[in-house]
């Protein structure tokens, strides 16, 4: 049977990327997609947001909602300082499998631990079974009818504190209105957009940046 777009993607980083070098997996990754075939990652431009953001924070814990292939767990974790660590949750284990494969090539199986599983089923338990007690940058990346749920979720299981800060990706291609919204009436929440365009095509797309006030 054909493989899959993720598969593909994963054979070129494995055929063209350096192992343990997470820059070259980033970049074969958005010349693969740029040149050959359109995938889901956050991206280039995009990605640059979300390296700034993740720099200028220097955070210990982060929480990401949907892996995907990995990208952003590779661009996110390739940034973290010795002891930090990057929790990323994937619900589709045919993404899972090659994610975890993609984070492992990049060298940053220390760094990232790639957990299966509904976002939902998992937000609550993660104290418990994770020992986390806040996390200080969330990167929403899932479904996009499911972020207004999650950090509604992550409010009543106190995973936030003051000044943890939430990125959601697609918050205009898809879209999760809903979720803009409530962060941008939310006394609760400092809210910013930051305009982009969806990964590898010339649409609108941007982040939006929250700071929860606690
Ligand atoms: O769809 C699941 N995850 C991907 C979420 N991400 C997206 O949907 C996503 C989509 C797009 C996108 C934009 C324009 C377009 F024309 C098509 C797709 C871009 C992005 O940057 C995303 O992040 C999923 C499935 C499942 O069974 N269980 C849990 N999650
Ligand atoms: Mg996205």
């Amino acid at each position: 049977t054909r493989t899959t777009r993720p598969q593909r993607l994963l054979k070129a980083v494995q055929d063209r990327a350096i192992r343990g070098n997470p820059k070259s997996v980033i970049s074969v990754i958005d010349h693969y997609c740029r040149n050959q075939e359109w995938a889901m990652n956050v991206g280039d431009e995009k990605g640059f947001i979300l390296d700034s953001v993740v720099s200028e924070l220097n955070p210990q814990t982060v929480l990401e909602l949907g892996t995907y292939c990995g990208y952003s767990a590779v661009r996110i974790g390739r940034l973290l300082h010795s002891g930090a660590r990057l929790l990323t949750l994937e619900f589709n284990p045919d993404y899972a499998a090659v994610a975890r494969e993609v984070i492992s090539w990049a060298g940053l199986e220390n760094t990232v631990q790639l957990v299966e599983g509904a976002s939902g089923d998992w937000i609550p338990r993660l104290r418990e079974h994770f020992g986390i007690h806040t996390f200080d940058f969330i990167f929403l990346d899932h479904w996009k009818e499911g972020y207004l749920a999650d950090i509604k979720l992550l409010e009543e299981c106190r995973l936030l504190r003051k000044g943890t800060v939430l990125l959601a990706d697609n918050v205009v291609c898809p879209g999760a209105p809903d979720y803009l919204e409530y962060v941008r009436k939310s006394p609760l929440y400092d809210s910013r957009y930051f305009k982009s365009h969806l990964e590898y095509t010339k649409a609108e797309d941007g982040l939006e940046k929250s700071v929860y006030l606690g």
